[in-house]
């Protein structure tokens, strides 16, 4: 709602009340509408302020409301009441004005800032346009470029920002509102035709229809298949190019075809998805709301390979101080300079003072003795890493947390290395680990809610998407990216070439397809990895015994590279070729293909066509079905969780949900029909054998994604 308040005689203060960011609900809107008259037809009120409660001004249109029957006044005619009213409306912006909070400000005809506010138009992030206007308006203001930048990335400025580029007529560091009513009484009687953003003619800009190209190519390539930010192009073509009015049909015209799309289904439920992990349980019944963190001053880093250079700039950055550690002296020195240009160059890109004096770096593990967390990141070595957690046992004051940024080794185990397992945690960071935005959290059965508590706290410090699961082989990423790699792989043995192969999933959107993303990765990773499994069998033979390991079909084709020390980009050959290793740019090989050939008759395979659409049913499904087996085993405490991972950690396209709204985009019903019939025509492969928890999931209706927790603990307690 709205609330209407007389200040300073002549001021009409209304202040939108809606905890926790005043979005715009029908009450709100209704709110505003009635106040809006109420001060109008006040004749003692000469001027008008809005403002939001609780330092905050509006995060928008309310999305929640969005997938149900929309009721209340709409936002254009009110926002309009606002721009044609014949009373100064000053909007007083605390906190932030985003979305339809700042497509409000818009109409009003004066806005102050506080200096720590951030303005933006993100509907772009949530496969809408600014469609209350805002596409029609802002480029008014601030002229095309500015506008197109702002509303096709959806990135929020600064007031300092928003000052410069015309935005907002004042910042104050001090009280916004006082400010704003002390403005609204400075310009009152003033005449407010300038003022009114709709009437103004779009800034002329030269080469229009050039820049206009640029900018949407650019847009095309970066969106990866999203149609919001195209659209959000287009609507801002029509405000440079048509007449108000005609332009917001057009903006009309756009949020149409968007509104109901399932890419704005998708990245809505990415932004409800990535709140919703932060309220984690675990299988005993801690949870988020009643486990208490401890409180993290001084942290420490063991290892400072890739991996513990990344931690210890991400823990720097966060303004901990922190005492990094590596037993080589001349890995230590290498180390030093590494993190303090990697700390120098984040400084100034973000503008701020490099934070090299918290770091304080030292070969003894003694050093560690009074940190409040440690994460260990020394070599994949249960060997190696469980001495570590014994001398940290020694080392450290009681109560330390102990955490290890293992991908592959068992958590339980080293925990149960260690004379407090309750004291032990997975932190599963994605290499770089300063810029990767995902952190897995991964607990054992002994750890304690305190210990989950307290690695979620601190990757939300460092700005990371954490979620905590459940300790398996894998975790929950790496444990689903195993079958889409096998798949593509067999792929490959039935005719496809990783040209097909990586169009088809980037077509889908993946920045990178499997076999690029495993060139850049390097291909001897998950050689060393099937090694330790005992799957790496040299020689030649051939036909189709030698493609069954361990009971299941398995192709040697990545170790059969890696055996022509073919690692990828860093050895300059891989799946691809390139100029020279260390390159980037990938090129079909004719080696390779020939490889393929000469593989295929060795093996009695005979090369059939596929085409994309097996391609990302086969990679994608198996992936998939792997998700359900989690959800089953109570790996990922729901869909969400998953969902999260695989967008900011796996490179899946946001506009896409996620792996498990995926599927549920698709229907359930057609996910284990496509399974069965691959898991027919391949009954040696596991992974294509439907998980009896997507069985039981469309026996029970397919019923939608967020009803799938539900569903799950119904189903496990028929069990
Ligand atoms: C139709 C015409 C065109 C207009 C379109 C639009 O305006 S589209 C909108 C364009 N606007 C945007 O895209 C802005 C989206 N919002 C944000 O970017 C951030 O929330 C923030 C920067 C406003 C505050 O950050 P912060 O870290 O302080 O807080 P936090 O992020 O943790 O959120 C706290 C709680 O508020 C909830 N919630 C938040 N916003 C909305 C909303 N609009 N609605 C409903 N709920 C919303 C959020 O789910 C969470 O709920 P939970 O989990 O506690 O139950």
């Amino acid at each position: 709602m709205a609330e209407y308040n007389r200040v300073s005689e002549c001021v009409g203060l209304i202040t939108l009340r809606n905890p926790p960011v005043n979005a715009l609900s029908a009450a709100v809107r209704q709110g505003i509408v009635d106040t809006v008259q109420r001060a109008l037809s006040d004749p003692n009120v000469k001027s008008v302020v809005i403002c939001g409660q609780n330092g905050i001004f509006c995060g928008g249109a309310d999305i929640k409301e969005f997938g149900s029957n929309m009721t209340g006044p709409p936002l254009i005619p009110m926002i309009h009441a606002i721009e044609s009213a014949n009373k100064p409306v000053v909007a007083a912006i605390e906190g932030s004005a985003l979305g339809g909070g700042l497509e409000l400000a818009l109409g009003c005809h004066y806005r102050i800032a506080h200096s720590k506010a951030r303005l933006g138009l993100p509907e772009v992030s949530l496969g809408l346009l600014p469609a209350a206007g805002g596409s029609q308006r802002l480029p008014r203001l601030i002229g095309v470029p500015a506008a197109l930048n702002l509303i096709t990335t959806g990135r929020h400025v600064t007031a300092a920002e928003a000052l410069q580029l015309g935005i907002v007529d004042q910042v104050t560091d001090h009280n916004t509102v006082d400010a704003a009513v002390k403005f609204a009484l400075s310009v009152a009687g003033r005449s407010l035709d300038p003022r009114r953003i709709s009437t103004h003619p779009c800034p002329q800009q030269p080469d229009l229809d050039a820049l206009f190209e640029e900018v949407m190519q650019k847009v095309r390539q970066s969106a990866r298949g999203a149609i919001a930010p195209i659209a959000c192009v287009q609507a801002v073509r029509a405000a440079a190019t048509l007449p108000y009015a005609q332009g917001m049909e057009r903006e009309r015209e756009l949020m149409a075809t968007l509104f109901t799309s399932g890419q704005a289904r998708a990245l809505q439920y990415c932004f409800f998805a990535e709140r919703a992990v932060g309220r984690w349980r675990m299988p005993s019944g801690a949870r988020w709301d009643t486990s208490k963190p401890r409180p993290v001053h001084k942290a420490a880093v063991i290892g400072l390979g890739t991996m513990g250079r990344g931690i210890t700039v991400a823990l720097a950055q966060t303004g901990l101080s922190v005492i990094a550690v590596e037993t080589q002296e001349k890995q230590l020195m290498e180390a030093k300079q590494a993190i303090s240009g990697m700390l120098e160059r984040g400084a100034k890109r973000r503008g701020v003072a490099p934070a090299l004096d918290g770091v304080i770096y030292s070969q003894n593990i003694q050093a560690v003795a009074d940190v409040d967390l440690v994460i260990e990141a020394v070599f994949e070595d249960i060997a190696l890493k469980t001495k570590v957690f014994q001398q940290l046992s020694a080392v450290c004051k009681p109560g330390t947390l102990l955490c290890t940024n293992t991908s592959a080794l068992d958590v339980d185990q080293l925990a149960s290395e260690t004379p407090n397992p309750e004291l032990v945690v997975g932190m599963h960071f994605f290499a770089p680990a300063h810029v990767m935005k995902l952190l897995e959290v991964v607990y054992g059965p002994r750890s304690s809610p305190q210990a989950v508590a307290t690695a979620m706290q601190l990757g939300k410090k460092m700005g990371k998407a954490s979620v905590a699961v459940g300790n398996c082989r894998g975790f929950v990423g790496n444990r689903m990216l195993k079958p889409y790699i096998e798949e593509a792989f067999f792929l490959l043995e039935e005719g496809a070439t990783p040209e097909l192969v990586d169009q088809a999933l980037e077509e889908f959107g993946f920045p990178m397809g499997v076999f690029r993303m495993s060139d850049l990765s390097g291909l001897d990773v998950g050689w060393r990895v099937r090694k330790g499994d005992g799957l790496v069998e040299p020689g030649t033979a051939s036909g189709r015994s030698a493609r069954i390991r361990q009971g299941r079909r398995y192709s040697p084709l990545g170790d059969l590279l890696c055996e022509e020390g073919r690692f990828g980009q860093k050895t300059g050959r891989g799946w691809y070729q390139y100029d020279k290793p260390g390159s980037r740019v990938a090129r079909s090989d004719p080696w390779l293909h020939s490889f393929l050939g000469a593989y295929r008759a060795q093996h009695g395979l005979v090369a059939r066509r596929i085409d994309h659409q097996e391609v990302l049913e086969r990679c994608l499904y198996a992936l998939i079905n792997e998700g359900f087996h989690i959800l089953d085993d109570g790996i990922a405490a729901g869909p969400e969780d998953i969902d999260v991972i695989y967008v900011s950690g796996y490179g899946w396209p946001r506009h896409r949900g996620g792996p498990m709204f995926y599927a549920n985009m698709v229907g359930l019903a057609k996910v284990l029909e496509r399974l069965e019939h691959y898991q027919q025509l391949h009954p040696e492969v596991p992974h294509l054998q439907p998980s009896s928890l997507l069985r039981r999931l469309v026996a029970s209706g397919s019923p939608p994604i967020h009803k799938w927790g539900e569903a799950i603990k119904k189903l496990h307690s028929q069990l």
